[in-house]
């Protein structure tokens, strides 16, 4: 957006006319909201935030509402457009910290937005706890004050927003979590920057949503043959823990791969018989049974790590798969917490591996990044795959997927209720379908969260991850025009 205000700066938009419009938006979203409000308090800091609020507030007050206008510090020290704004609308104000929150309030929050820098004030935040505490509407002017717009975590404190109002095109902090919750509904207003300025600096972060991935959706072709949809292998561990892979397995039948086989030590075999119908299975105790396994090359996708174990065992299998299309998850991550780098190296090239880790294994492969709070969700997972050459589903609420070359997309379709024993292991196993079926790793990748997401949704609130195998549902097969950019 600092780029995006420069360009239309330079094009010859004038930024107050901007911060009118802004002003206006928000309180026409005031108005359609809250027409009860007993009063409108709008709180401005001494940045544009502010100004944007100063221009709120005579807009509220013009069309007859009232309106109490507290200022977070000397007016002396607005700058640029906000004294601009301050010195139009001549208003009368009181300073910030002789507000008393009262019932019929509705707070116009604009004490920060994307300047915010550092952790708000203890009086700041005691005010922002006592607006709370009374369930005062909140309308958030660009973003809830106290959430940074860059990572979504919160600084200190912050409002919970009723409404949030901004501009142009949502930010990181609008969609990554806690953010995204404390937004509340979150409206993007045009304020007239032409469109032309903001898709020259779209940025390579996106919302993981069909426009990203239907084109490769499109080349699969559900009709065709099981030998030419791919051949998915999911490796199991011993008997007992089989349960996580054969979760994968059966995921990714569902999730399109043609064809899907178990491999696993012999005396796993008569337990995953007794469980299976449609998935083949396949005996391998050796590093020599694997190697002869792996000749093969119509087997295009492999699955390891769901209830896996043995961690030696683990690395030797991926050393001798690492010139295939891997989805390496829970202890096949974990067994390489000693040795990241060997990993990494060994996947070199073409981008072949998909890292599926939750913050704990995340934290073992890269735990400089896990360590660093200066660091947004967004950073450690771009950071983390160009380190290791792979695509990462960094797992959570707010998953981030993101790719070596820097596309990054944040996904927000998932139910909270899809965190749950053997939903990761669901998940490994809808990436591993799109891979046998030749999907780019970041569009089978970021394809299967969404269809994850769709897939929880679908199952619903209490839902097991056997529930939610049985609510996997086809790809969406859209136009790009029809999807949401
Ligand atoms: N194109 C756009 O997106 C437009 C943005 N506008 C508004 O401009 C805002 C950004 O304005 P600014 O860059 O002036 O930033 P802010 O208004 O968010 O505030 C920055 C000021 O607060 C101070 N500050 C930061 N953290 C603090 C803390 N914890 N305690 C006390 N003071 C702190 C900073 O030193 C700075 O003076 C946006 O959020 C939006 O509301 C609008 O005016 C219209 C155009
Ligand atoms: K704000």
């Amino acid at each position: 957006m600092v780029k995006v205000d420069r360009d239309a700066a330079v094009s010859g938009i004038s930024s107050f006319g901007l911060m009118r419009a802004a002003g206006h938006a928000v309180a026409a979203s005031a108005l359609r909201h809250y027409p009860e409000a007993t009063r409108f308090v709008c709180l401005c800091g001494l940045g544009n935030n502010g100004g944007d609020a100063l221009i709120a507030a005579a807009a509220l007050a013009g069309s007859g509402a009232r309106v109490a206008v507290y200022l977070m510090g000397d007016p002396a020290r607005f700058t640029g457009d906000a004294a601009r704004a301050f010195a139009a609308v001549s208003i009368p104000h009181q300073p910030l910290d002789t507000y008393v929150p009262t019932i019929g309030d509705v707070v116009i929050d604009g004490l920060f937005g994307a300047g915010l820098s550092r952790a708000v004030s203890s009086d700041v935040a005691a005010l922002m706890r006592t607006v709370t505490d009374l369930t005062l509407p909140v309308i958030a002017i660009d973003l809830p004050s106290g959430v940074d717009g860059r990572s979504g975590q919160v600084l200190g404190e912050s409002f919970q927003a009723a409404q949030t109002v901004t501009f142009m095109t949502r930010k990181p902090g609008h969609l990554l979590l806690p953010g995204r919750t404390l937004c509340g509904v979150l409206q993007v207003i045009n304020i007239g920057i032409p469109a032309r300025i903001v898709t020259s600096h779209r940025a390579s972060l996106v919302e993981n949503t069909a426009a990203l991935w239907h084109k490769a959706v499109q080349v699969l072709d559900p009709a065709a043959h099981k030998y030419r949809r791919g051949h998915l292998i999911v490796f199991s561990g011993a008997a007992p823990s089989s349960g996580a892979a054969r979760m994968s397995a059966t995921a990714g039948l569902s999730a399109g791969a043609g064809l899907v086989t178990m491999v696993a030590p012999t005396e796993a075999l008569p337990t995953l018989a007794a469980h299976l119908t449609a998935i083949m299975l396949r005996p391998v105790d050796t590093d020599e049974m694997l190697s002869d396994l792996v000749k093969d090359t119509r087997l295009n996708a492999f699955v390891l790590g769901p209830g896996f174990g043995a961690p030696d065992r683990a690395r030797r299998y991926v050393a001798a798969l690492s010139d295939r299309s891997l989805v390496l998850d829970a202890d096949g991550i974990t067994a390489f917490r000693d040795d990241p780098q060997f990993l990494f190296a060994a996947f070199r090239g073409p981008v072949r591996l998909v890292l599926t880790p939750h913050d704990g294994e995340f934290s073992r492969l890269f735990p400089d990044l896990a360590a660093d709070t200066a660091l947004s969700k967004i950073d450690r997972a771009t950071i983390a795959a160009e380190r290791s050459n792979a695509v990462i589903i960094l797992k959570g609420s707010d998953t981030v997927i993101s790719e070596p070359n820097g596309r990054v997309a944040i996904n927000a379709n998932a139910p909270p209720w899809l965190a749950t024993a053997g939903s990761g292991d669901v998940l490994a196993g809808i990436v591993g379908a799109h891979l046998a079926q030749g999907m780019p790793p970041f569009e089978a990748a970021t394809s299967a969260v969404w269809r994850h997401g769709v897939a929880g949704n679908k199952a619903g609130e209490g839902m097991t991850a056997e529930n939610l195998l049985r609510a996997i549902r086809p790809l969406p097969r859209m136009p790009s025009s029809l999807a949401r950019p």
